[in-house]
């Protein structure tokens, strides 16, 4: 394994202007940069800011009414949770929704933010043996405390030989995950969809940038020491790319037959072909083929001919596919250097080349 300098001590901000406000003006600035872009050492919890809606309380009530409150707004096509739906007279689907039982789920959608996760999830959400709940839980990092039953109560109800779901992609990051993952059951389905680390980096930033235009610029975030070109480790966006370091704490609880790598950029190019391969490990029949997506030109991603639950085409919302910033080649260059090790580690980890570099 490659090794992994990081600087924890990251050198503050000096002004160099004796004007107090400016001074001022630089330690909000750096406030702000800190709150929105967390440095952090490895293996230390990295909360993101997610598009999607997640769940962080204790109560019930709260909990339903943020996900009701969310599906108001942002991701209403994406968010098809059980109970969402107005029952349909006579339906069985939807009178099948109130037979059976709340299970903890077999199979978890583990990472990686931006990834591909959510596409996923809608795709897989197609199948009649899968049922999955829509909100990410964030169960395994920032509410194990709340208790198995919790967590159980917010699966939806599944019949015999369904399989349920949920998707929370910060838990490829979280050095406790897989210990309690496999607390709940050593027999857990886990599935990672990766995606370049570079692009990765790009589109975890300009998700931050779409909701705080005044940070930094990549290039200056990436970057501990420009003229050196010294990689900043303890940036969020740089160290949840280090994929064969995460995986390695994973492979400390789980074995590698357990674990299934979907790849970000071929569940664009050949999404029915990764749902193959996903439908399979799951212990599936192939039922979603090519004959449920289409590419939309002007979303420039495969949609789903009928979403689950409905009739009619489906895309994914605006906050997927945003459009990145440039980023200047050199520095691009200087980090497909860095990450070419990680990488050439996790594609002999994972006996997969991803070709990324
Ligand atoms: N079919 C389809 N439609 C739209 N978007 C798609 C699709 N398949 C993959 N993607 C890519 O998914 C990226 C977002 O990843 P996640 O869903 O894992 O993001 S998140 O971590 O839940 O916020 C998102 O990243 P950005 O393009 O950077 O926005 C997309 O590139």
């Amino acid at each position: 394994m490659p090794s992994l300098v990081v600087d924890n001590n990251r050198r503050k901000e000096t002004g160099t202007g004796s004007v107090v406000g400016k001074r001022t003006e630089n330690n909000a600035r750096a406030d702000l940069v800190s709150r929105l872009l967390p440095r952090l050492p490895p293996w230390v919890d990295i909360e993101s800011d997610y598009d999607e809606p997640s769940v962080r309380t204790s109560s019930r009530d709260l909990l339903n009414k943020e996900i009701d409150a969310y599906r108001g707004v942002e991701d209403r096509g994406e968010m098809r949770g059980e109970g969402q739906r107005a029952p349909e007279p006579g339906a069985m689907s939807s009178f099948s929704n109130d037979l059976g039982s709340k299970k903890l789920p077999q199979a978890i959608i583990i990472g990686v933010k931006k990834g591909g996760t959510r596409a996923l999830l809608e795709f897989l959400r197609v199948h009649p043996d899968i049922r999955a709940v829509g909100a990410e839980p964030h169960f395994f990092d920032r509410n194990y405390e709340n208790g198995l039953e919790w967590y159980r109560e917010l699966m939806p109800k599944t019949l015999e030989g369904q399989i349920t779901m949920e998707k929370t992609p910060s838990y490829f990051v979280t050095r406790e995950a897989p210990a309690r993952i496999s607390v709940m059951s050593r027999d857990t389905k886990l599935i990672v969809v990766v995606r370049d680390p570079i692009t990765r980096a790009i589109s975890d930033y300009t998700q931050t940038l779409s909701k705080n235009p005044d940070i930094p610029t990549f290039e200056s975030l990436t970057f501990k020491n420009r003229t050196t070109g010294l990689i900043d480790t303890s940036w969020s966006a740089i160290q949840i790319g280090i994929y064969a370091k995460h995986l390695d704490n994973w492979l400390q609880y789980f074995p590698m037959d357990q674990i299934l790598f979907v790849s970000g950029e071929r569940l664009i190019s050949d999404p029915a072909g990764e749902l193959g391969r996903v439908q399979d490990f799951l212990g599936l029949k192939r039922i979603i083929t090519d004959k449920h997506f289409y590419f939309n030109q002007t979303k420039g991603f495969p949609c789903l001919k009928k979403a689950e639950g409905s009739s009619k085409p489906h895309c994914l919302g605006k906050t997927k596919g945003r459009t990145h910033p440039n980023i200047h080649p050199e520095v691009v260059q200087r980090l497909r250097d860095f990450y070419r090790p990680f990488n050439m580690k996790f594609y002999q980890m994972t006996g997969h080349n991803f070709g990324w570099d």
